[in-house]
C-alpha cells in the first residue's frame, strides 16, 4: 500500500529525518510512536506530499483519508456539512453515505449541531468520519484520541478497530500511548529522536477486531514493557 525508501526531510537547518524506510502493507495498521518532536507527524506530512522531502515515496491508492493532529472542524458549519465537505469541496452531491456514516459513528441526531455542541468523543469521531469520507483504503490518523479521557478513549479505539476492520482500511496511525499502539496495530515501529529513523518493528499478532480480552494476554504487557524500555534507553 505504502512503499517509502530513504526518505529525508528538513525544516531549513533542522533534519528531522534521515534515511527513513517503511512498507505498508494491504489490511496492516501500522503505528508510528517515539518521543515527542522526533518527526512522527513530518513522516506522515511527507508520505501525504504535504511538505517537501527527499527519497522515494509510492502510494497504490489515491483512496486516502487523513485525520490531522489538531482537529479541523469548523463550528460555523453543521455536524452533517463538516462530515459532508470533503464530498462538497470535490463537487459531489452528499449521499446516502453520509447519513449512514453518521449512524455508524453515533452521531445520529446531531447532524444539526455545531462541533462545538459535541463531547470530545463525539468530535474526534466525527474528524475520522470526515476522513473517511475524504478515501478509506488508507486512513492516516494523527494522534486522533488525545483530547479524551481514559475511558472514553478505550471504547474509541474498539471502534476504531472494528471500523477499519468493516472498511477493509489500511492505516498508519501515530501516536504517544504505547498501550493505544499495542491495542490497535498489527506492527509497531519504534523512532528515535531526531533525526528519526526506525529503532525497532515489533509484530503484535493479537486477531482483529480488538477486544478488551487481548489486554489480559500476557503478551499484551511484555510487548508494551519492551517498546517502553526501547523508548527510555534513547532519553
Ligand atoms: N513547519 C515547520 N517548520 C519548522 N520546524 C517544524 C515544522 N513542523 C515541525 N517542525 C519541527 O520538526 C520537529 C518534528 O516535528 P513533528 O511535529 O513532526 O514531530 P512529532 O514527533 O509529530 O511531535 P509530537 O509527538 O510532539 O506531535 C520538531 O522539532 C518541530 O518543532
Amino acid at each position: 500500500m505504502i512503499s517509502v525508501r530513504n526518505l529525508k526531510v528538513r525544516y531549513g537547518d533542522l533534519q528531522v529525518v534521515e534515511d527513513l524506510s517503511l512498507d505498508l502493507f494491504e489490511g496492516e495498521i501500522l503505528s508510528l510512536v517515539g518521543p515527542s518532536g522526533c518527526g512522527k507527524t513530518t513522516i506522515v506530512k511527507a508520505i501525504l506530499g504535504l511538505i517537501p522531502y527527499e527519497g522515494n515515496v509510492l502510494i497504490s491508492t489515491s483512496s486516502v483519508g487523513y485525520c490531522p493532529q489538531k482537529d479541523v472542524l469548523f463550528d460555523w458549519m453543521t455536524v452533517y456539512e463538516n462530515a459532508a465537505l470533503p464530498l462538497i469541496l470535490r463537487g459531489k452531491k452528499a449521499t446516502e453515505n453520509v447519513k449512514e456514516l453518521i449512524e455508524r459513528f453515533g452521531l445520529s441526531g446531531f447532524e444539526d449541531k455545531r462541533p462545538y455542541q459535541l463531547s470530545g468523543g463525539m468530535r474526534q469521531r466525527l474528524s475520522v468520519l470526515r476522513a473517511v469520507l475524504s478515501g478509506k483504503d488508507l486512513l492516516v490518523l494523527d494522534e486522533p484520541f488525545s483530547s479524551v479521557d481514559a475511558y472514553t478513549r478505550k471504547k474509541l479505539q474498539i471502534w476504531l478497530s472494528e471500523e477499519i476492520h468493516r472498511m477493509k482500511s489500511s492505516a498508519i496511525l501515530i501516536t504517544h500511548d504505547v498501550e493505544e499502539a499495542v491495542f490497535l496495530s498489527d506492527r509497531i515501529l519504534v523512532l528515535s529522536p531526531r533525526p528519526t529513523k526506525v529503532l525497532r518493528e515489533i509484530l503484535v499478532p493479537f486477531p482483529k477486531p480488538r477486544t478488551l480480552e487481548v489486554l489480559s494476554d500476557p503478551l499484551f504487557s511484555e510487548l508494551e514493557k519492551k517498546i517502553l524500555e526501547i523508548l527510555m534507553n534513547q532519553l
